[in-house]
């Protein structure tokens, strides 16, 4: 299959739409516009010399009389694979560490506090091809592996929070794998881990092969720059998921993702941001970039001939707030780093003008499901 060249719908928006009507267009598609994030020269310089797209947009709330603003910066990393996935699996993850690492840098230069990898970041999305080896081979401890003694050096030295999406091997349970977002305190301690609550069993995401449904429930991690939570990829499609994370009291919810434009695109840029509105909550949705191919053709029981790829993962990260606006997305294409700057005010705004928590019928919502999921649960249907 050929690389992707549609670079972004902005792109196209921008070349294509006449000025007077492109804003209108905007804020109808993106809400408020946002201002651009002024980034540093040497940041910007080391982007284009590392090959890299950077981004950066501020996320503004009003004035209050009694709260300061509390603003922080979040970092959302894309990034394609670097070595072909038959190379030696160390190898492949030393690659990836090297030009995260440098991507890392550069959200050090912006004053990035919280940054967040893409899904299984150290890895290729092997789990299409249900193989077993080399890919349990990529499976690391949360606590004490490889790739978070790497994040580890970096939080401290960054004073940065740092989100990384890895497959875990948990030896206490009997070496059991794990689809797990690693959260690394600024301070370089690891805070703890989020498991992915919702396996995909749809096209060639053969995932349920390799990990079983998460365990650590909604978890949010109190960090010092707002209460965060990762909604690990599928679970966007999952309202429910998102409305427990903010029940826990999630300022941030971040989404690393892998998934490929032919089953999700239209998807992509409604889900994440229907959670920051629904939820008086900022989302942070991450898709890696580029093609993988593997060496030994799969199939995924869809009627599609065997194939050596999943198609093209899109890239197309972006930030959303709880009044609606979102920032553009990356790149389609290319390795990238979007920063923007939250006013985590703005989530308590939000909710005092929509109120949408106060309006909830929880209680409500809360009896008649666990009414359906009895096994006798009768719907509530009124026939003539
Ligand atoms: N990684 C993952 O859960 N992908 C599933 C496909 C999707 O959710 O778009």
């Amino acid at each position: 299959m050929s690389e992707c060249v549609f670079e972004s719908l902005e792109n196209t928006l921008e070349t294509y739409i006449p000025d007077a009507e492109l804003g209108e267009i905007k804020r109808i598609l993106y809400g408020n516009e946002l201002r651009k994030l002024t980034l540093p020269q040497t940041a910007l310089d080391a982007a284009l010399e590392k090959d890299f797209v950077l981004q950066g947009y501020v996320f503004e709330a009003a004035p209050e009389q009694l709260r300061a603003p509390r603003v922080v910066r979040v970092g959302l990393i894309q990034n394609k694979i670097i070595l072909p996935t038959d190379a030696p699996v160390l190898d492949q993850i030393i690659a990836l560490h090297k030009r995260v690492g440098e991507i890392v840098e550069v959200a050090a230069i912006c004053g990035v506090n919280i940054v967040c990898f893409q899904e299984a970041w150290t890895m290729p999305f092997a789990f299409c091809t249900r193989e077993r080896e080399p890919w349990t081979e990529f499976a690391e401890s949360a606590e004490d592996g490889f790739t978070t003694h790497f994040c580890q050096k970096l939080a401290k030295k960054y004073n940065m929070v740092i989100v990384s999406p890895i497959l875990e091997r948990d030896e206490i349970h009997g070496g059991t794998l794990w689809n797990t977002a690693v959260v690394v305190s600024n301070t370089g301690t690891v805070l703890g881990k989020s498991r992915k609550n919702h396996i995909p069993r749809v096209g060639d995401f053969n995932e349920s092969t390799y990990y079983m449904e998460g365990n650590t429930d909604h978890r949010v991690f109190q960090t010092q720059f707002g209460k965060i939570a990762v909604n690990i990829c599928y679970g966007r499609h999952h309202p429910l998921n998102w409305l427990m994370y903010s029940m826990h009291g999630a300022e941030i919810i971040f989404n690393p993702s892998a998934t490929v434009g032919a089953l999700s695109e239209p998807l992509w840029s409604i889900e994440a941001r229907n959670a920051a509105i629904a939820n008086h909550c900022f989302t942070c949705a991450i898709n890696r970039v580029g093609m993988e191919y593997f060496k030994n053709e799969f199939t995924s029981g869809d009627g599609k001939k065997a194939h050596h790829d999943f198609g093209y993962f899109y890239g197309s990260s972006y930030v959303a707030a709880p009044d609606g606006s979102r920032s553009p997305g990356l790149s389609r294409t290319q390795d990238g780093l979007l920063i923007a700057e939250l006013d985590l005010n703005l989530n308590q705004q939000s909710a005092d003008k929509w109120n949408f928590k106060m309006t909830g019928r929880y209680e409500l919502y809360a009896k008649e499901l666990a009414q359906a999921v009895q096994h006798d649960f009768k719907p509530n249907i009124v026939k003539e």
